[in-house]
């Protein structure tokens, strides 16, 4: 299971999310990568945990004000990038150029979902994975893989049919090992998560958790 912390926007201390995240992947032999903003991933990416994106625009050099271009997240040290978080909305066109702009530049993709048609619609972009998150379940603390197994399971099936090369996570609600273990059963190879972590009062601890039934 790969387990991938979104940080938002969220009042959090980066630096120290992100090395606790090293720490716990290397003693659990997890991958876990974190996603912080924009503005703070080299920062991220020189604690050596493994540093991702939380959106990039559809574009490259050119004149692009306020844009987050996939070569300069790259540069900063990012292996990855969201494409179409729910907060973070694109039209279709853009999530198939944002794709394509950041696998050309290495970067491996997740396309956000809100649910499983959405999640096989995503699938034929051709990322290296989909992440199924209904919105309603986001901030929450009931986990998508309890409040609604079948959208995990339908997005699994819708995905497959589409790409089966395309992997599947899942999100909205994830705080403990044991819904990491639910998604796993469910059949998601990863799981997208913010406020169980950025939120804790110990992230070390909230991260240790969530690895400790992989
Ligand atoms: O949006 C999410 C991850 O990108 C999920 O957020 P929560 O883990 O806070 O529900």
């Amino acid at each position: 299971m790969f387990v991938l912390v979104n940080l938002k926007a969220y009042p959090c201390d980066s630096i120290a999310v992100a090395t606790a995240a090293r720490d716990v992947a290397d003693d659990a032999g997890v991958r876990i990568a974190v996603a912080p903003q924009a503005a703070d991933l080299a920062r991220v990416a020189d604690t050596g945990v493994e540093t991702w994106a939380q959106h990039v625009s559809p574009i490259d050099h050119g004149s692009h004000t306020g844009s987050t271009r996939p070569a300069t997240v790259a540069d900063a040290g990012a292996v990855g990038t969201l494409i179409n978080h729910s907060e973070r909305r694109l039209t279709l066109a853009d999530i198939d150029r944002a794709r394509e702009v950041a696998a050309d530049n290495g970067l491996e993709t997740i396309v956000c979902a809100n649910n499983p048609a959405q999640a096989g619609a995503a699938a034929a972009l051709g990322p290296d994975a989909v992440a199924v998150e209904p919105p309603t379940l986001i901030g929450g603390d009931v986990s998508v893989a309890s409040a609604d197994p079948d959208i995990v399971t339908d997005a699994v099936t819708a995905v497959t049919q589409v790409d089966d090369s395309v992997d599947v996570f899942c999100g909205a609600g994830v705080s403990t090992g044991s819904d990491v273990a639910a998604a796993a059963d469910l059949g998601a190879s990863g799981v997208l998560l913010a406020s169980g972590v950025a939120k804790a009062d110990d992230p070390s601890a909230a991260l240790t958790d969530l690895v400790s039934k992989i």
